[in-house]
């Protein structure tokens, strides 16, 4: 199949480039629909990357957040038309112990390998996750980050004490809400508490127990599990704050990106035996158990179609590269285009 396929040669210069590829009869062939940006693809379109890490990886296609509709199944098994969100990590082996996002041979779209930017993206047929009819499409296209969430909480699930009175989130963007919607539905019975920078998203988190500024948090409170969703410099004194306010044993998930490494006091997480845990990405399971959770909870569809901040429809090159600026001066919410190519 010859492919069109729209990749960013340099920091925000995208161009399309003709690509034969080769669908095995274990290959689907989806046209994507409706595309939303992650800040990973943010730092690469700005050129925030390190630059041997950008001539490492690019030309490439970004974006690894989509739904799309099936064109063609060999197997006959997807009917065409049929809208799925596409998987963005791509294992090649499978590993007892190590989960298919942890392993080095894995492949991850928008990550040194095409992302969703193409006219046509080929899929193993695993990679296809059926979007139910019901739900709103601009949402769906997000549903990759709401796998993150329900990866991190099942992980926290598996790695926590007993004590489940309070979940602290760190973080009140994208990653923030969208965790945050999941621990009322994957931890009904705890006390959410939101910390963050600005008032004005946090009065977003309107379903939290409690919301607090990070700069008047009382000294007294304590969370018995957290979260982190900040990333960048943001996330050494999220980390720092969660070291003192977490009681004695609790687990912190890691989840911001940071370019440089941050400060940890290493010395607390000794004395209070806390367990940090780091979450990147997701795979297969983790998007079958969000699109169940949406499926079962229209509140949380709800609360995470608020969460569409910037929407466009692109055709072109040039309206690509206007939606990647204006996605960058979106204050709140998701970027989400349209994909029209
Ligand atoms: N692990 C994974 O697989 C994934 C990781 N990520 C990463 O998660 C991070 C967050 O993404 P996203 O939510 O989309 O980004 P957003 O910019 O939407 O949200 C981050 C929010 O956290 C705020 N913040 C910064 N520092 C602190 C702090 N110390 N305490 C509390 N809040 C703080 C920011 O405020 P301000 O803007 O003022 O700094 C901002 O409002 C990014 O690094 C992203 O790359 C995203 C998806 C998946
Ligand atoms: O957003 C993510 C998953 O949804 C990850 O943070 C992202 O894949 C990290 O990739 P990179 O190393 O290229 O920044
Ligand atoms: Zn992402």
């Amino acid at each position: 199949m010859l492919n069109q396929v729209y990749r960013l040669v340099d920091p925000r210069q995208f161009e399309v480039q003709t690509v034969a590829e080769e669908i095995t009869n274990n290959d689907i062939i989806v046209r994507p629909r409706f595309l939303s940006v992650c800040h990973a693809d943010t730092r690469y379109f700005t050129g925030q990357r390190p630059q041997a890490t950008l001539r490492q990886k690019l030309p490439m296609a970004l974006i690894h957040e989509g739904v799309g509709e099936v064109v063609k199944d060999p197997q006959d098994k997807f009917k065409p038309g049929t809208l799925v969100a596409m998987v963005p990590n791509t294992p090649f082996e499978t590993d007892p112990i190590i989960k298919e996002n942890y392993l080095p041979s894995s492949k991850f779209r928008s990550s040194g390998y095409d992302g969703f930017m193409q006219e046509y993206v080929s899929l193993h047929r695993d990679r296809a996750i059926v979007v139910p009819d019901n739900f709103d499409h601009q949402m769906s296209a997000f549903i990759e980050m709401v796998s993150v969430g329900v990866h991190a909480l099942t992980q926290l699930e598996g790695v926590m004490d007993a004590d489940r009175k309070v979940i602290g989130i760190w973080g009140d963007g994208n990653l923030g809400f969208i965790t945050a919607t999941l621990v009322k539905q994957i931890f009904p019975d705890s006390q959410l508490m939101i910390f963050g920078r600005h008032q004005s998203k946090l009065d977003y988190f309107s379903f939290a127990d409690k919301t607090y500024l990070v700069d008047d948090i009382p000294n007294a409170l304590k969370v018995s599990q957290a979260l982190e969703c900040t990333g960048g410099r943001g996330s050494e004194s999220a980390i720092a704050q969660i070291i003192q306010h977490i009681r004695p044993m609790g687990t912190a998930i890691l989840m911001g990106v940071s370019e440089d490494p941050v400060g940890i006091d290493t010395r607390s997480v000794l004395a209070e035996g806390l367990t940090l845990r780091g979450v990147s990405r997701s795979g297969r399971a983790d998007f079958q158990r969000a699109v169940d959770i949406l499926t079962d909870s229209p509140v949380t569809r709800e609360r995470l179609q608020n969460l569409v901040g910037f929407t466009r429809k692109v055709s072109t090159i040039q309206d690509i590269t206007d939606f990647f600026e204006g996605a960058l001066t979106n204050y709140w919410g998701k970027a989400v285009m349209e994909w029209d190519v």
